[in-house]
């Protein structure tokens, strides 16, 4: 029950001031029956004080007094709830916010690659400012706050006339009942074209942000992703408008209905008390009748708006209910220097959803200490194994071992911990480059010394100390005095980032695809000193990089086809043998061309 959970969400968030917000409401709530009974009071006094009665005068002005006071007390609860409604809304906005991002930590990437969980999350961000958590809260205080003046109200107004308000309290009724329908409908159709919204944001973001800008105009790709958009855009206001259409001629002929029926009730009440010479009666008659409208139509009204909101609330509460981390780590803490290695023992992965096998047994062993190179063409499933032996994902059969011990076996944030990684799509910090690297171990990015330790390691130091404000100097052009960096500049950052763990095992996917040689072979040179004796899984297109691992592993189609040293490979004469040919004698040719 989404009403339920809102209101415990809400008591959580402050008990005192959603009791003080309810207790206010609720008061507020009695205001018009106290004005309705006063109200008849001073009109009766007034008339019959016309008619000599000096007492009925006092009388009037005792109750006119107190209209008074009734409404200064409305005016000050009225901003006290004000107040009080700044203070919960301001409160629930930052928290909401902070959920949907908490949970976003929390889920596996498999959840992050799967189009429905991201249908739910991109459903679950429309909703992520509060406002419609907001809304629902005081949407139920409101029905409630109608609900309570309506009875105050109706059992004056029932005690003149059951007829009368039996009409008045039913004529909103069609409207309402069309209200909850559309809203439904207007639902359902959001909902469907969850996946159309993401489509048109993607487009809308690849002609705002920098990354992409480069291809969009060289490409001159503008015009069409305007098109695309613009397109999926005119369909949803093509259904909106057929909807919206719909509902005001419905509605509109119901509403009709309405006030007919409100204004029938009217000329009957000022009929009857005419005839009676009740003058007072019908001043408090008039003032209800248009309460307990305006109450009635409220409430109704609030109770449809509290179902569609509820509906669209709900894609907030099946974000945050998404099952968390499922891929579970034991509570063997990970060795700070591995002893034997890493073992990939028969290793068969599916991704889940495909029927794609991925990798099929795959076995072979990283000494600890040593630096294995993964080489194979491209989609061999090289990331692939390194989101296994990170944990990302977990083999569909087979086995990692780290010493002997099945990777499971290992608590799962001290094993992330214990891997140095960067990918080949590494992020770009739009950060001082003190984070960029230091990022690499959070708890120590404020140690000067060891950020500048790791960038040396990737060669990064020179350059950053030539940067404006070196270290300190904020990295992208998104943010006030940013500085922008060159695409190797950037893989030397993050390669940085992977040394400042200063982890047990490092893995490196494609890490000096766009460093100079130079760079690369000083860095693969040293790639022991700098790792501090890791053991290392490095991933790589260039034979100069691979030749220098200790063990080649190459890779096909899945499968180990070859490993072993780089001069016993280049002995078999198989597949890494050509490849590394075919490279070098590119290289040579060029070099002996005149
Ligand atoms: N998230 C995913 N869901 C489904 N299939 C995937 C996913 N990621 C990769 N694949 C598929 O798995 C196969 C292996 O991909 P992987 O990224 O491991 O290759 P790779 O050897 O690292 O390639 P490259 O050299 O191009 O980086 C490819 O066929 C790819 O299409």
């Amino acid at each position: 029950m989404i009403w339920l959970r809102v209101g415990t969400l809400f008591w959580r968030l402050s008990p005192l001031r959603v009791s003080a917000f309810t207790g206010v409401s609720l008061l507020l709530a009695l205001i018009p029956a106290a004005q309705i009974g006063l109200v008849a009071a001073a009109v009766q006094g007034v008339a019959d004080a016309v008619t000599g009665d000096r007492d009925a005068g006092r009388a009037a002005l005792t109750a006119g007094a107190a209209l008074l006071g009734v409404g200064l007390a409305s005016h000050v609860l009225g901003t006290f709830l004000q107040y009080l409604d700044t203070l919960l809304r301001l409160e629930l906005t930052a928290r909401v916010g902070e959920w949907v991002m908490r949970k976003g930590t929390m889920l596996d990437l498999q959840q992050y690659e799967d189009a429905e969980v991201y249908d739910k999350m991109q459903r679950a961000f429309q909703e992520s400012s509060g406002g419609r958590v907001y809304q629902v809260f005081t949407q139920l205080l409101e029905v409630a706050r109608e609900l309570v003046t309506l009875v105050t109200v109706s059992v004056v107004l029932f005690s003149w006339s059951p007829w009368i308000a039996l009409v008045i309290l039913l004529s909103p009724m069609p409207s309402v009942v069309s209200y909850v329908l559309f809203s439904h409908r207007a639902y359902e159709i959001e909902y469907d074209r969850t996946a159309d919204r993401r489509r048109a944001y993607y487009y809308q973001h690849l002609t705002t942000t920098d990354h992409s800008y480069k291809e969009v105009r060289l490409f001159q790709l503008g015009p069409h992703l305007v098109d695309l958009y613009t397109r999926l855009i005119r369909t949803f206001f093509d259904v909106d408008r057929r909807l919206a259409r719909k509902q005001s001629v419905l509605g509109g002929v119901l509403g009709l209905l309405s006030v007919a029926a409100s204004s029938g009730a009217v000329l009957w009440a000022i009929h009857t008390t005419t005839h009676a010479g009740q003058v007072g009666q019908l001043a408090g008659y008039l003032q209800a009748v248009g309460s307990v409208q305006v109450s009635a139509h409220g409430m109704l009204l609030g109770i449809a708006a509290l179902y569609k909101d509820s509906l669209f609330l709900g894609n907030l509460f099946d974000f945050l209910a998404l099952p968390e981390r499922q891929i579970k780590g034991g509570t063997r803490p990970f060795p700070d220097t591995l002893r034997k290695g890493i073992e990939f023992r028969d290793v068969r992965f599916v991704y889940p959803g495909t029927g794609h096998v991925v990798l099929d047994g795959v076995s072979f062993t990283l000494p600890a200490g040593e630096c294995v190179a993964l080489v194979g063409q491209n989609g061999s499933g090289k990331t692939t194994l390194v989101k296994l032996l990170t944990r990302l994902y977990e083999p569909t059969s087979g086995q990692i071992l780290v010493d002997d011990v099945p990777i499971e076996e290992y608590d799962l944030d001290d094993l992330q911990r214990h891997i140095g990684v960067i990918f080949q799509d590494f992020i770009r910090y739009e950060l001082p480059v003190r984070d960029n690297i230091g990022l690499g171990s959070v708890e120590a990015r404020e140690d000067t010394g060891r950020v500048a330790e790791a960038a040396r390691a990737a060669g990064a130091d020179g350059f950053v100390e030539a940067l404006p404000r070196g270290y300190d100097t904020t990295l992208g052009r998104h943010f006030e005095d940013g500085h922008q960096l060159s695409g190797g500049q950037w893989q030397k950052i993050a390669l940085s980032r992977a040394f400042m763990r200063r982890a047990p095992v490092v893995v490196l996917d494609e890490p000096t695809a766009s460093i100079d040689a130079e760079a690369e072979a000083e860095i693969f040179g040293r790639l022991k000193d700098v790792a501090h004796g890791a053991t290392a899984l490095v991933i790589a297109h260039r034979f100069a990089t691979v030749r220098m691992a200790d063990r080649i592993v190459v890779l096909e189609n899945g499968k180990v086809i070859e490993h072993g040293v780089h001069q016993d490979l280049l002995r078999a004469d198989g597949v890494y043998a050509r490849l590394f040919r075919i490279q070098a004698s590119g290289y040579l040719t060029e070099a002996a061309s005149p």
